[in-house]
């Protein structure tokens, strides 16, 4: 089996809903998201010869997903008042809303699904929420 592993950041902020801690405070994360491809077999002609798939287009992709959320306030549905996005909306600041709960655990599910209907075969995907902490989304 080959392995291909790239690696995309984003910083933005979120909040953790009905949480008992200091996480239910809006507060910044560079999350560095790291996507694992698998394959039995290696492409056997033209450009990618050689390749499961070209590095380039692989960063690309990933890079698009993570740029979605860059500098952005991510929030779960329902976990602002209306007047409350009203209100960050009329500063024109960058929200973007989720209908998970904006976990690692999520996102790491949130980017293996999105890079599987891109149609990469996706090993895993790894969400780093800090240097320390991260969570693993695999399919058995
Ligand atoms: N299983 C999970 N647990 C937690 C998640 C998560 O996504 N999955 N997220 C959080 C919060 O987002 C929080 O930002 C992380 O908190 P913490 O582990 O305390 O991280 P810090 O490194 O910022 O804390 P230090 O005080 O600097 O150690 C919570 N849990
Ligand atoms: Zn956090």
């Amino acid at each position: 089996m080959y392995y291909l592993q790239t690696k995309a950041s984003f910083d933005a902020a979120h909040f953790l809903w009905k949480y008992e801690g200091k996480c239910r405070n809006i507060h910044g994360h560079r999350w560095n998201v790291v996507a694992k491809i698998k394959s039995q077999e290696l492409e056997r002609e033209g450009q990618t010869r050689g390749m499961v798939v070209d590095f380039g287009n692989l960063k690309k992709d990933l890079k698009v997903l993570c740029d979605y959320f860059d500098h952005s306030l991510i929030y779960e549905t329902g976990s602002l008042k209306a007047e409350t996005v009203a209100a960050l909306q009329k500063e024109e600041f960058h929200l973007e809303e989720v209908s998970f709960r904006p976990t690692a655990e999520n996102f790491a599910y949130y980017f293996y699904k999105k890079l599987t209907d891109s149609g990469y075969g996706v090993h895993c995907v790894e969400v780093y929420e800090t240097p320390n902490n991260c969570a693993v989304y695999e399919e058995e």
